[in-house]
This record gives C-alpha cells, sequence and structure tokens, in this order.
C-alpha cells in the first residue's frame, strides 16, 4: 500500500485527481476499450470531483470513453432527492463533464427487487471488463462504500443496513435529523472493491485520524473493512496532514520517505529520456581517460593540500575526445550549475 501525505485536504484532493487524469490519459479509452472507474460519494471527494471538471474544462482529459460505477445509493429515496447519490453525482460531476448518459451507472435504490439489482451491478461492471481503478472514502468508523463494521472481507453487493455512527455522521445531509437519514443502502461489497485492477482512497481530517490509523497500522479486519487495501497489490491512500494525527511518527516518515525516493527516480528518469545534453554528456563521458603518468608527484612531506589536489586535476588530463564540440554549459566545469537546473 502507498499512503500520500498533504499538508491538507486541498492538496491531498489535487494529487488524486492528477494522478486519475494521468492514468485515463496513459490508458488512451476508446468506445471499444474504455477506462471503468469507479466513484464514491460524501464530502470527501468532493473537492477531486471540482479538479477533475477543471482539467476537463483546460482540455487535459475527457471522460467520452470513460465508463463509471459508483459504490452505493440509499434505498427508498427518491432518485431527485437533493441528498441521494444519483443527485450528488450530477450536480458534483457528471453534469458537467463530457461523459456519456449510458457510461454512467448508479445502483438504483428503488428497485422493485434490491436483490436482482445488486446482481445485474456486478454483472454489468464484470461485462465491462471488471473496474480499472475504484477510487473510494471512508467513513470515521473505517467503512468502505458502505461495507460497515462487521462486514464480510468477501462480500459482493448488497443491501446493506447502516450502523448508527454513519447514521449519525450522515444526518448533516438530512437537517441533521436522524429520523431522515435513510437507514438501508445499495453497496457494492468489500469483494467488488479488491476486484479492482486499482483502489485508491481519500481520507482526509482529524476526524478521521483513529479510522486512517486502524487502516493502515491496525489488523485487516472486518471491524475497519476499508482495512482490506492492506491486501490489495495496489492500493494508495492519499490522505492530509489531520488525518495522520493517530499513526506513529515512524509510520509517517516511512511513508514520506518512500514517495520521496519515488520522485527522486521520476526524476531522474525524465532527466535520461528528456534532456539531450545530458546523453551527448554522457557519450562524452564514455571516452574519458585519466592518464595517470602526468600526474604531479606527491608533496615531500605527502601531505595533500587543497593546492596540491588542484593541480593534480590539472595534470592528470582529464581528456574528453569532443569536448569542443559540446555545448558551454556541459563541460565538466559548468556541470555543477546544470546539474540544478535540470534536476527539477
Ligand atoms: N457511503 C458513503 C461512503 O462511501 C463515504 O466514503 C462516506 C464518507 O463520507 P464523507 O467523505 O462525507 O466523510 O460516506 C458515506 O457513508
Amino acid at each position: 500500500m502507498k499512503l500520500i501525505i498533504r499538508e491538507d485536504a486541498n492538496s491531498a484532493s489535487e494529487y488524486v485527481a492528477q494522478y486519475i487524469i494521468h492514468r485515463i490519459n496513459d490508458f488512451e479509452p476508446t468506445p471499444e476499450r474504455p477506462f471503468v472507474l469507479g466513484l464514491p460519494t460524501g464530502s470527501s471527494p468532493e473537492l477531486i470531483y471540482r479538479h477533475l471538471v477543471e482539467a476537463y474544462k483546460n482540455d487535459d482529459v475527457s471522460f467520452a470513453n470513460v465508463v463509471t460505477f459508483n459504490m452505493d445509493e440509499y434505498v427508498d429515496l427518491p432518485e431527485e432527492h437533493p441528498e441521494s447519490y444519483h443527485s450528488f453525482m450530477y450536480k458534483h460531476f457528471f453534469s458537467h463533464v463530457d461523459i456519456k448518459p449510458a457510461n454512467v451507472h448508479l445502483l438504483n435504490g428503488n428497485a422493485e427487487d434490491l436483490v436482482a439489482e445488486c446482481a445485474e451491478y456486478e454483472r454489468k461492471i464484470k461485462e465491462a471488463g471488471g473496474i480499472e481503478l475504484f477510487l473510494g472514502g471512508t467513513g470515521p468508523d473505517g467503512h468502505i462504500a458502505f461495507n460497515e463494521p462487521g462486514s464480510s472481507l468477501r462480500s459482493r453487493t448488497r443491501v446493506a443496513t447502516l450502523a448508527e455512527d454513519t447514521i449519525r455522521a450522515n444526518s448533516r445531509f438530512f437537517d441533521n435529523d436522524i429520523s431522515q437519514v435513510p437507514k438501508q443502502a445499495l453497496s457494492v461489497g468489500v469483494g467488488t472493491v479488491m476486484d479492482a485492477r486499482e483502489v485508491i482512497l481519500i481520507i482526509t481530517g482529524a476526524h478521521k485520524a483513529i479510522a486512517l490509523q486502524k487502516v493502515v497500522e491496525g489488523s485487516v479486519s472486518h471491524i475497519w473493512t476499508a482495512s482490506c487495501l492492506q491486501m490489495h497489490e495496489n492500493a494508495m491512500i492519499a490522505c492530509d496532514d489531520a488525518a495522520t494525527d493517530e499513526m506513529q511518527v515512524k509510520t509517517v516518515k516511512y511513508f514520506r520517505s518512500i514517495e520521496k525516493i519515488e520522485q527522486e527516480q521520476l526524476a531522474r528518469t525524465q532527466l535520461n529520456s528528456e534532456d539531450p545534453r545530458l546523453q551527448q554528456w554522457r557519450g562524452a563521458l564514455k571516452k574519458l581517460e585519466i592518464d595517470t603518468s602526468q600526474k604531479a608527484a606527491a608533496p615531500a612531506n605527502g601531505e595533500i593540500t587543497p593546492d596540491s589536489m588542484t593541480s593534480r586535476l590539472h595534470d592528470s588530463a582529464i581528456a574528453i575526445d569532443d569536448m569542443d564540440k559540446m555545448e558551454d554549459g556541459l563541460k565538466l566545469t559548468n556541470m555543477g550549475s546544470r546539474v540544478n537546473s535540470m534536476a527539477m
């Protein structure tokens, strides 16, 4: 599992949005081979949707060949209700991008036969070739989708009953009136999420700190269902500083160091592949010869001073055959300043 930590919710969300954009663009989806994206609702992903919409408006990404499957929907709440997940998705995302309505999939919490609706949803996911990337959030009790504490880690799409904590947390969307919050929902299962080829969770805010700690540092458990990610081979959690409040400093440092090393490696790879001047420098270095016969004699007292080192460097005649043909900035004497300017 990867843990990406950013200063605040906005930068964590921006990171996730950029990541999704790269994944879609690299995939080069077509109508025959669409990118299949799993999507969540909730306040945490709102900022991600805002960044995705902005990127679409800037022509950085298209959703024309993206197929989506949402995680969950309340049971018995009319689709047009402002707090239904149908309304949420159109309000924050679908209405603002070029996604084709036929490519959007949301569970129907008003279906006559809810069990058949769930089975059909699983069938459609399979028919679409499985989910390439499932984006999710988590509740303060560590649930993923509506897989409340105690849900089987192999569960599939089904009717789920909301836990007291979730009803209380979601009452903020229903005039803080617990009695208005639906008590059941249709939800993809933990197993459905785990089948995705990649899973990303966004977890932000100090109120999610215990959940994040349990999910990352605790054991895999059906009580904190998002901990299932520990068993996924391609999972990432993006969080803000506040959400790491309950984690061990050692864990936070470790995940930060992984990201730092990856960034350094990436910068090096980009430098190698993109800068033709570096290739030129490499080619020249291969021809580097050191003529030790011309080295200055060691001082009688054997002491090596900065002065004697400088003269040795000159005398030892580092020869680069085509040095004259190189751009000035690439000559060894000038490399120090170049490396900094090329590194980022
Ligand atoms: N079923 C949804 C979850 O999928 C979501 O992750 C959670 C967190 O929501 P928020 O981001 O608003 O805290 O809310 C609901 O319970």
